[in-house]
């Protein structure tokens, strides 16, 4: 079995920046932290609303990085033309809403396929390697090949978000047999979103799933475990201040 990549997104370290205002933590820091440590791409999706990532931030990445930006963004022309301007190894193309809390499924190519070809040729021609995001349905999956994408991403939410066993199994397995079909198809198939420590295991058993991207939980897990040395260190500068060093 060939092995799988992560794509680690950052746009939560944003998040936590923009609730103070303040420049820290970076997305720019966060991402070298985690190509250190094995990412193989970082993820990061602009928003319309930019609730997280920020234009300074994409900007910036795009020089620093030394893995690759897998840029999240609707189909729209302010996002079609950043894309063109920074010309990203990898675009994924999502649906957005400004009002939802994050992204709740996938895009409907099938319902729009004169628009998703003219985004998919512009990408293209700026030399940017076109994902879409869509759900673990043969509709899309078809769609996507005659809008002709190299590559998907699988939402996983619905796995995600089961309510029981049985619900997940059978969000499991029709991710399996999309992720089989669409890979007979020619498509580089990758998948995300909602993925955590205790889900992921199944999804990255999915032979034809070539990379995640993670991001959330990621981030979570960082905040918890790095709290300890945060308080230790703190308290060591308290320390410090009061015996005048
Ligand atoms: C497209 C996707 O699944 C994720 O990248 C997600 O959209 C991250 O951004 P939000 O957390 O703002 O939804
Ligand atoms: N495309 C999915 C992604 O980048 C990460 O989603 P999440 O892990 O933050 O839910």
């Amino acid at each position: 079995m060939g092995r799988i990549l992560l794509g680690v997104n950052i746009d939560h370290i944003a998040t936590l920046r923009n609730a103070r205002g303040t420049d820290f933590p970076d997305p720019v820091h966060a991402a070298a932290v985690a190509e250190l440590a094995g990412a193989e791409g970082i993820t990061v999706h602009l928003r319309e609303d930019r609730r997280h990532i920020k234009d300074r931030d994409i900007y910036l990445l795009a020089k620093t990085l030394q893995t690759r930006m897998n840029l999240e963004m609707a189909v729209t022309e302010e996002m079609l033309a950043i894309a063109c301007d920074i010309k990203p190894p990898h675009c994924c193309l999502v649906p957005e809403k400004r009002e939802e809390l994050t992204t709740e499924g996938g895009l409907d190519v099938a319902g729009q396929l004169d628009k998703m070809s003219a985004a998919v040729r512009r990408l293209n021609e700026a030399g940017i390697c076109v994902s879409l995001f869509i759900d673990a349905d043969k509709r899309q999956i078809d769609a996507a090949v005659a809008v002709g994408a190299p590559v998907i991403e699988i939402h996983t939410g619905h796995y995600a978000d089961a309510k029981t066993a049985t619900e997940a199994n059978n969000e499991l397995r029709r991710i399996s047999e999309m992720a089989a079909y669409a890979h007979s198809k020619g498509l580089v198939v990758n998948a995300g979103h909602g993925l955590h420590y205790h889900n992921v295991k199944p999804i990255a058993a999915i032979p034809e799933l070539y990379e995640l991207n993670i991001g959330h939980a990621i981030i979570a897990r960082a905040v918890i475990d790095g709290l300890a040395k945060a308080v230790a260190d703190m308290k060591q500068l308290m320390l410090e201040g009061r015996r005048g060093e």
